[in-house]
Parts: structure tokens; C-alpha cells; sequence
């Protein structure tokens, strides 16, 4: 029952899910149901199982139409609103009564007039970049509503256990396999957004004359990160062919003033080359300096490779993983363009087995070959052993020699 597929196909159905959160926030578990389909029985059910605060995520639209007011609103915080019982209702507490507040929550002809203020349930409103922006449950149970195409509201419960721990992940398994209650975590439901949800727009397209040749150049824009990407395509472009990519993080060191510690500048000269003497070619220039960490922690990871640690380990010692991107923001571009078979230049198999799992085909891996110097020696060699990266050694330098 784990897994997003089973969560949405329930959710669909009207029935709960189990979400997760990741152990780095609350590690928390909810129950979730979407509330055009409360029921007295269902409402209860999460009264007597789940026992934490009885909410109702719901969307911006839904709280400007119903005119509830947030009395308080920090930026990291829940935006909890008024609470609310319908106008229907007696003393609102019952699983009667909170069933019918939640399921007019989502009613799209609801007005303000149809709830009393204050109530028996709070709704709280999901952040408008949903899980993009925060990766709370409230953003998870509005975009679970949006995948399986309902109203944007969702009774949200925690699942607490029988002493009120919160963090009891044994006791919400067992709750999970007993009522065979699908599970998912936000983190999967992120994914699944990033995947299907297109975050990248295109923002201006220009011929673009180069030293190397004449492209187009275009500029796309994720506007949850605001990340800027350049894209530089051959004059005449065919996508319903095998297009010849080349997804370049950016470095400024090596791609502007030619570092000789890493190998970027040598696989971008090779990419604009090959552009120039082949057609059908894609160069997606992403914007994520020093594999995420950004320029400033880059050169502070550099000082620390001079006192002898290797790449990876530098970042780590800055607090941050191995290798912070992702490939999202290429693959909705290559989705721009209509591209689904290409044959991809680069030495990392992450790039390969990421764009795979997309479903873009691979037909063949171009290599770049790249001239070793005393100082990007030590990065080339910890590419290759730690992170399995093909690197076409040129010239009578090997890896054995390193
Ligand atoms: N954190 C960190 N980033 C680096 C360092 N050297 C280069 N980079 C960044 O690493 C990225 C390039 O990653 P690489 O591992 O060289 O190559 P790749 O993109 O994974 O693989 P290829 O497709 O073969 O180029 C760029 O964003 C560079 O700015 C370093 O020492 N530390
Ligand atoms: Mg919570
Ligand atoms: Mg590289
Ligand atoms: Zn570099």
C-alpha cells in the first residue's frame, strides 16, 4: 500500500490517505481525506484513530471567497484562518456537524454567509506554490486534491498514539496495514509535482552569432525558483529527430574565466564546437553554480580542497550533500521543444539514469574528451571513483597514472 500511485487512486475514491513528512521537519504523519467526501462515519473515524488537530487545508481561492480572515500570519507557519461551523449546524462538534462544515469547505458555491464564526473547524490555507514553495501537510493534502482533480480541500488530521506521540512511526504503520490505509510522503508527492507539472516558461528567444557558429538562444525562467537557464539550439532544429544534448551546469569559474581546476570550460568548448560542425544540437546551460551550493560556497569548498579534501568532502564539510541538482528544470525544457529521443554528451551517469526514469530515450552517450593538469587531476579522479563518471581521458594521462 505504499507509494503515490495506490494514495491517489484512494484519494480518487474518497477515501484516506497517510502522508509522511520528511524526519528533518515535524516527522509527523496525517490522515487525510478529501472533504467533498466527509461523511458522519469518516469523521469519526479520524476522531477516534488519528486525534491530532481536526483541520481543513484548503486553496487561497477557497478562503478569499469564504472571506476568512488569518488573525495570525508568520512566513513559515501554518496560515491558519478563523475557525468555522457551517450555519446548519447546532453546537458544530459532532461528527455530524464536522462532517457537513468539511464538506461544504469544499463546496465551489459555498459563500461566506454559509459559515458561523467562530467554530468547531479550522481551516488552514495551503501556501499558493503548494509543496514548491512549503513542504508542509497542508500544501501536500491541497496538491493531493489537485492531482486527483478535486476540490482543493482536505480534512487533515495527525495520527497520534495511544500515550499522544506524534512520532510513533511503528503505531502508524500498524494504524496504515490494519484499515489498509494507502501511505505516501511529501517528498514523493514533490517529485511527482516536479515530474508532471511544468515549473520553466520561456521568456525571449534571439538569433545568437557566436565565435563558434550562428544558434538561436533562448531564455526560460522557473518562476518558483526564479532560476534563469539559457538554451542555445542550431538555426534549424528538428525535434521530432534525435536532438544532441548538452545539459552544462554553470561555473563560473571554469566557463568564464577558464579554471584549470575543473573540467567545465573544456566539455562547453567541445559542446559549441560539436554544435557547430553537427546538427540537431541543444545546449541547456543550467543555472546551478557549484553543483547548487552557489559561487560564494564553491570558492569556499576550493579553499578547503587546497588544505587536501577532495570535492565531495569539501561539501560536506560545508553542511550540504554531495551534489545538491536536479535535472526537472531541463527536462520540462527538452518537453518545450517536443524532444524525446537525444543523445546526451556528459560523463555523469546521474544526468543518464535521471532523463531515463523521465522517459526520455538515450540513444547513445557522446564523450568528451578532457586533458588532465596538476590541478583538476585530484577533481577528475574523484568524479571517476566516488560518482562511476565515463571521463575520455586525452592524451597519455590514465586513471591508473592518478
Ligand atoms: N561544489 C563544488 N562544485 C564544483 C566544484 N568544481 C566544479 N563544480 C561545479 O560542478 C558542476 C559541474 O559538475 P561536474 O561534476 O563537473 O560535471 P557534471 O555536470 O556532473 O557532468 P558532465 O555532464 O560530465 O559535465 C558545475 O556546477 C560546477 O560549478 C567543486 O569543487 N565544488
Ligand atoms: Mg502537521
Ligand atoms: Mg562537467
Ligand atoms: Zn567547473
Amino acid at each position: 500500500m505504499y507509494g503515490l500511485k495506490n494514495v491517489i487512486e484512494s484519494f480518487k475514491n474518497g477515501e484516506f490517505v497517510i502522508v509522511f513528512d520528511s524526519q528533518n521537519r515535524e516527522d509527523e504523519a496525517d490522515l487525510i481525506l478529501p472533504a467533498q467526501f466527509s461523511t458522519p462515519d469518516k469523521i469519526s473515524f479520524v476522531l477516534n484513530h488519528a486525534k491530532g488537530m481536526f483541520c481543513v487545508a484548503i486553496d487561497k481561492e477557497i478562503q478569499e471567497r469564504l472571506n476568512l480572515y488569518v488573525p495570525y500570519n508568520t512566513k513559515d507557519s501554518c496560515t491558519f484562518t478563523v475557525t468555522v461551523d457551517h450555519k446548519d449546524t447546532k453546537t458544530g462538534i459532532t461528527a455530524i456537524e464536522r462532517s457537513k462544515t468539511s464538506k461544504e469547505l469544499a463546496n465551489p458555491n459555498a459563500t461566506a454567509s454559509d459559515f458561523k464564526i467562530p467554530g468547531h473547524v479550522n481551516p488552514v490555507v495551503a501556501h499558493e506554490g503548494g509543496v514548491l514553495t512549503r513542504k508542509g501537510h497542508t500544501e501536500a493534502a491541497v496538491e493531493l486534491c489537485r492531482i486527483s482533480k478535486l476540490f482543493p480541500a482536505a480534512v487533515m488530521i495527525e495520527i497520534l498514539d495511544e500515550k499522544g506521540d506524534s512520532h510513533n512511526k511503528e503505531y502508524i504503520k500498524s494504524l496504515a496495514k490494519r484499515f489498509s490505509i494507502p501511505v505516501t510522503t511529501i517528498d514523493e508527492i514533490e517529485k511527482y509535482i516536479l515530474l508532471n507539472r511544468p515549473t520553466v516558461q520561456k521568456e525571449a528567444e534571439a538569433d545568437f552569432p557566436t565565435q563558434y557558429g550562428k544558434f538561436k538562444i533562448f531564455a526560460f525562467k522557473n518562476y518558483f525558483s526564479q532560476k534563469e537557464h539559457a538554451v542555445l539550439i542550431n538555426q534549424t532544429f528538428n525535434p521530432s529527430q534525435p536532438v544532441n544534448v548538452r545539459i552544462h551546469s554553470s561555473c563560473k569559474t571554469g566557463d568564464v574565466f577558464h579554471s584549470l581546476r575543473c573540467d567545465c570550460h573544456q566539455q562547453l568548448e567541445f559542446f559549441l564546437q560539436f554544435m557547430a560542425e553537427n546538427k540537431n544540437c541543444m545546449l541547456i546551460y543550467l543555472d546551478q553554480e557549484g553543483r547548487g551550493i552557489g559561487f560564494a560556497n564553491k570558492i569556499k569548498a576550493y579553499a578547503l580542497q587546497e588544505q587536501g579534501f577532495d570535492t565531495y568532502e569539501a561539501n560536506n564539510l560545508l553542511g550540504f550533500d554531495d551534489d545538491l541538482r536536479d535535472y526537472f528544470d531541463a527536462l520540462h525544457i527538452m518537453r518545450f521543444f517536443g524532444i524525446s529521443k537525444i543523445n546526451l554528451a556528459t560523463s555523469n551517469p546521474e544526468k543518464v539514469s535521471f532523463l531515463q526514469d523521465c522517459g526520455i530515450e538515450i540513444l547513445k552517450r557522446i564523450s568528451i574528451p578532457i586533458v588532465i593538469n596538476p590541478y583538476n587531476r585530484k577533481y577528475i579522479h574523484s568524479k571517476i571513483l566516488k560518482k562511476k563518471h565515463e571521463i575520455l581521458i586525452k592524451g597519455e594521462d590514465n586513471v591508473e597514472n592518478f
